[in-house]
């Protein structure tokens, strides 16, 4: 069996010998440890301190004992698996972008209506990774004829709600540290708006110079990972980038910018990025939310903003920059 033996379930874009100059990008090397230093948050027995230090000094924590079902976790990443093996024709066919589960390449830049969003076509500006963007609220009124399909479905649909239900205790605590009102606490957070992001990395040969996904931070309030056995991703703290372990039935937790935004600060929105693999393909399933789409974020540092208002900035700069800006737009001191 050759290395690269499911060729055909790969976009012909990062294929073997598609004819990219390996000496396109510099070599992006860097100093990391590993680590398994990361906060550990349990949920059952939560305590807010710990919670709220977690958030303040990384902005992102292993989180045990979620509650979610270990046998729900592992059908998702095998119905994963079989559906990313398909040819790459048959995911574009059977995936496209009007079905709730929508199939991307090379981009997790996406609009709100699943499309990719990215400038040029540059081999820089791609990630090595293909995904199925999945809208929760689309996903609850439809079926599937295919079985394999319906099943995956179903189980998202399971896994939509069980996070749910994890990311609205996790922020009730957030909201109750940052004394937030209820009125603020109840729009910051919008189950409604929840989105799962199923993710496959590619093998690369190129290994380092390449990123599975490149170091950013995300836009949500807070992100929830499920990742397979698969070591890539790795975060940002006191300037080096640590490995974050994959550790069997634990769920990473990770704040996002309007975390930062309605916290005024106080809690991190963490730099993160995902490396790429010589032998081994990478599955994560990635779960995020957002505040009610306007409600207002009003804090110091910041000026009053949307959540509605961040995204089309982001989208702006995607398509003009191809690279996101983010908070620092919205700085109070900004003009
Ligand atoms: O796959 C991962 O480990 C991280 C994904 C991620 O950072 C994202 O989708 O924003
Ligand atoms: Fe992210």
């Amino acid at each position: 069996m050759s290395h690269f033996d499911n060729l055909e379930s790969y976009p012909p874009f990062f294929r073997p010998n598609h004819g990219i100059d390996s000496n396109e990008q510099a070599c992006k090397t860097s100093v990391h440890l590993d680590s398994d230093c990361l906060p550990v948050i349990d949920f059952l027995c939560m305590n807010p301190e710990n919670l709220s230090e977690a958030c303040r000094d990384w902005g992102m924590f292993r989180l045990i004992n979620h509650g979610v079902p270990l046998n729900l976790l592992n059908q998702l990443l095998d119905h994963a698996k079989q559906l990313f093996s398909l040819t790459f024709e048959s995911k574009q066919d059977l995936l496209s972008s009007t079905s709730p589960i929508a199939y991307f390449w090379g981009t997790p830049a996406l609009t709100p209506s699943g499309d990719a969003l990215q400038k040029g076509s540059g081999t820089q500006d791609h990630n090595w990774l293909e995904g199925l963007n999945i809208s929760l609220t689309k996903l609850s009124k439809f079926q599937y004829e295919d079985p394999l399909l319906e099943s995956f479905r179903s189980s998202l649909e399971e896994y939509g709600r069980q996070l749910s239900r994890v990311a609205t205790t996790l922020f009730s605590t957030m909201a109750e540290d940052l004394k937030l009102c209820s009125t603020k606490s109840k729009s910051y957070l919008s189950p409604p708006t929840g989105i799962l992001r199923v993710y496959r990395y590619f093998r690369c040969m190129d290994s380092h110079q390449r990123w599975g996904i490149n170091a950013h931070t995300d836009s949500s309030v807070i992100s929830i990972l499920h990742q397979d056995e698969v070591q890539g991703l790795q975060v940002f703290k006191d300037n080096q980038w640590l490995d974050v372990k994959p550790i069997h039935n634990t769920l990473i937790v990770n704040l996002g910018d309007m975390a930062q935004a309605m916290s005024d600060d106080k809690y991190l929105s963490v730099k993160h990025r995902v490396k790429v693999n010589r032998d081994k393909e990478r599955i994560s399933i990635g779960y995020f939310v957002f505040p009610v789409e306007d409600a207002l974020i009003e804090c110091s540092k910041y000026k009053p903003f949307t959540y509605a208002d961040f995204r089309t900035e982001v989208q702006n700069d995607l398509k003009t920059l191809g690279t996101k800006i983010g908070l620092q737009k919205f700085e109070a001191t900004q003009e």
